[in-house]
């Protein structure tokens, strides 16, 4: 069977290899009847087909160029035979798919019909599916033959009597087989870039979810991270916390330590310093008493320990005090030790007038010989006494024989004018001789004029008859006046003076000291500071706000009011104002910034005006004192506009207490700003209307004038009349600063004024 069907294979690719040639022959014979073949290089071929029949021939195309035709039938693609009524779409694929350059047969329509040939070979007939199959698996149609072996080719392609060559089968067979391998390679291709795609596809979405899965890992490895993190500064902060706790403890055991190393530096300088001071009132009393006692030897050796003069600088030198004591043995030693003869003392005094003062005769003549300065002249002095509340003038221009005419001591004139008779026709700044002072002295105060004043006077100008009492009177009435103008005219123009001298300097800002608390100086909103009641008080209508205030003060005596004006709060404005002085205060003695002392009876404390606490001065009077004033006095004070304010500092050491008095001011407002301490309250006499009351000093311990005292608390103010009698009882225990206002109309009376309108002794600071 194998060796059978080799041999008709033989034989059939032999038949098909004649067939061919006998094609290829017949169809060169054919082309030249009507066919027409066209070779077509690469790109569009330039014509449209409908079925097999040209349709449209593109103008200029590769088929226009070559003679195609609309009408013209294709009859071979590429030398193969198109079957009859070929599938549309297969003749395109046939063409898309043919190799180029390729041949086209195309047959004039006119030419066409029973001239036209067979293609050498022919085309397998699309099948539409294995029904019309033949009995071997073909169509009949499937094979065309040569067109010159059909009479008419519209009546059947296929000749009755030619069975399909095996050749020609074979070669469908082929065709057909490579027919499918194409089209299955294009499946193949098709399912290849599907492929391609998918796994494309696949790649990307693999990458994106390992990229996904990747970020999350990535994402939850920073989530614990962050976690831990927050954990870390979580415990971070807490540690924060507690250091800075610790720090806050620290620092304020610190501040705590610094203060107390500070007042430890004050109190051992405070120590130091009354430990030589007291030394120092030791020598000072011991050589003081040798010299009283005319104790040379000891006086000597008390100096040459110390330096006298220094010893004896608030008293003078100490010739002053030999001179002064009357000792003559002293004098002559200081004299002999080359004591400056001249020199003057705080008042202007020399050794010289003392002893004329004080008429030992001796004395005056060792000055004398040792040739003292005779017409040496005092000054014009006011001594004040009892606080200030007592004042007396002193006539300057008075030689040594002034004085001692004046003190009536005949010994010590004679001495002078025996020395130099010219000193009896000096006239001091009264207009005053030795003789008029030795009358007119003695005659003022109301006696009669002594005898041994009268004996300086007969000694000055014998036989001169001395004027009447009532004369000398007022002779020495006119010369007080004249004086008295001349000390107030000087007390004026010193105290401008100095308040000038205070206003160059500037303030202790202006020479480096920095305030803790600038905005005291500057702009301090004093009600956010008072006691709730009291700035709601303050913050009503005039009307509603005189009762409210009224009902805030307790009248502890007539017309003297406590009331609190400041919370009791260690950041309060009272703890923090104390601070602030403090803190001047350390400054002052650092700088040697000489600080003005309050008043004329309080030595400690300083004046507001003089560190630039101006501001909160005037703010203070503004906001409380007036209010205050006129809710509780409403038709008393017009008028409070001139303002003192300084604050007063009590302590062992320092001022303890504060004799009783009445205030340089019209209305007093005196606030505790703090400090502990024990005792130390104020007492109130009553009105000054009684001149009963003498103002008894010191103050008795059980005094039966005391209608009411008042113990301070921080924060808590008196506001009183200042011209109620009063006192501060003695400290027992630590330390008291208080704030005091004292306000008054501008020009209001002096102290002295006050007093003598209250109409008698007594004290009264001034300011
Ligand atoms: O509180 C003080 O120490 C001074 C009392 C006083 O003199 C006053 O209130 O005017
Ligand atoms: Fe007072």
């Amino acid at each position: 069977m194998e060796t059978w069907l080799k041999a008709a294979r033989d034989q059939a690719a032999r038949l098909g290899e004649d067939i061919q040639k006998q094609a290829i022959l017949l169809a060169d014979d054919a082309g030249q009847k009507g066919k027409r073949e066209v070779t077509f290089r690469a790109g569009p071929m330039g014509f449209e087909l409908e079925g097999v029949h040209v349709a449209f021939v593109e103008p200029d195309g590769q088929a226009q160029q070559q003679g195609v035709c609309p009408g013209d039938k294709l009859i071979s693609i590429a030398g193969y035979v198109i079957p009859e009524n070929p599938k549309e779409e297969s003749v395109k694929r046939w063409l898309d798919e043919m190799i180029r350059p390729g041949r086209l047969t195309f047959m004039t329509e006119a030419k066409s019909g029973a001239s036209s040939l067979p293609p050498a070979v022919a085309f397998p007939k699309e099948s539409d599916g294995g029904e019309s199959l033949g009995e071997d698996g073909w169509q009949d149609s499937d094979f065309a033959v040569p067109a010159d072996m059909l009479d008419d080719a519209s009546s059947s392609r296929r000749s009755p009597d030619l069975e399909p060559s095996p050749e020609a089968r074979l070669r469908a067979e082929l065709y057909a087989a490579k027919d499918e391998a194409r089209s299955l390679e294009r499946e193949l291709e098709d399912c290849r870039a599907e492929c391609h795609e998918l796994r494309h596809f696949a790649a990307e979405k693999a990458d994106g979810s390992l990229a996904a899965t990747r970020s999350e890992e990535r994402l939850l490895r920073l989530n614990d991270q962050v976690a831990l993190q927050r954990k870390e500064s979580e415990e971070l902060r807490k540690r924060n916390r507690e250091l800075q706790a610790q720090l806050e403890t620290l620092s304020s055991t610190c501040d705590e330590l610094r203060r107390e190393s500070a007042q430890n530096e004050d109190r051992a300088m405070e120590a130091m310093e009354s430990r030589s001071q007291v030394l120092e009132e030791e020598e000072k009393a011991e050589l003081l008493s040798a010299i009283a006692n005319d104790d040379v030897l000891q006086m000597l050796a008390v100096l040459r320990r110390a330096d006298g003069n220094s010893l004896m600088s608030s008293v003078g030198s100490a010739l002053h005090v030999a001179t002064m004591y009357g000792s003559p043995g002293c004098t002559k030693q200081l004299l002999a030790d080359r004591a400056t003869i001249d020199c003057c003392d705080k008042d202007g005094h020399t050794p010289l007038h003392y002893a004329a003062v004080e008429g030992d005769a001796e004395v005056v003549q060792l000055l004398i010989d040792a040739r003292a300065d005779l017409f040496f002249p005092t000054r014009d002095a006011r001594a004040r006494l009892m606080g200030g509340g007592l004042s007396i003038d002193m006539a300057g221009g008075r030689t040594a024989l002034h004085l001692a005419a004046e003190n009536g001591n005949p010994e010590a004139a004679s001495a002078l004018v025996g020395a130099c008779g010219a000193l009896a026709a000096v006239l001091d700044l009264d207009g005053a001789t030795a003789w008029d002072v030795a009358l007119r002295e003695g005659a003022k105060n109301g006696g009669h004029v002594s005898k041994s004043r009268l004996a300086v006077a007969e000694l000055l100008h014998p036989g001169k008859a001395p004027p009447s009492c009532e004369e000398l009177r007022a002779l020495a009435a006119h010369d007080a006046a004249q004086r008295k103008r001349r000390l107030d005219d000087l007390e004026a123009q010193q105290k401008q003076q100095a308040a000038l001298r205070k206003e160059m300097r500037g303030l202790p800002a202006d020479h480096g000291y920095q305030s803790p608390w600038p905005q005291l100086y500057t702009g301090l909103d004093l009600r956010q500071y008072l006691s709730p009641p009291l700035a709601a008080a303050l913050a009503l209508p005039t009307a509603a706000r005189a009762k409210a205030l009224q009902a805030l003060c307790a009248e502890i005596a007539p017309e003297v009011f406590a009331l609190r004006v400041f919370p009791e709060d260690e950041e309060g404005l009272t703890a923090r104002l104390l601070e602030e002085l403090t803190a001047i205060e350390r400054w002052a003695t650092q700088s040697a910034w000489e600080l003005s002392r309050p008043n004329s009876m309080n030595r400690y404390g300083l004046v507001l005006r003089d560190v630039g606490l101006d501001f909160f001065l005037q703010t203070l009077q503004a906001q409380c004192v007036r209010p205050l004033a006129s809710a509780l006095w409403p038709e008393k004070y017009r008028d409070l506009s001139e303002v003192h304010g300084f604050t007063v500092r009590y302590k062992e050491g320092e001022d303890r207490l504060l004799e009783t008095h009445v205030d340089s001011s019209e209305l007093t407002l005196n606030l505790c700003l703090g400090g502990s301490f024990q005792g130390g309250g104020v007492y109130f006499h009553g009105h000054h209307g009684s001149s009963e009351d003498p103002m008894e000093t010191p103050h008795p311990a059980n005094c039966t004038r005391c209608l009411a005292t008042h113990c301070h608390q921080p924060g808590v103010a008196l506001l009183h009349d200042g011209r109620c009698i009063h006192g501060a009882q003695p400290l027992s225990a630590g330390e008291r600063t208080n704030l005091v206002l004292w306000c008054r109309a501008p020009a209001a009376l002096n102290s002295a004024a006050w007093l003598g309108w209250r109409g008698g002794a007594g004290q009264c600071p001034e300011w």
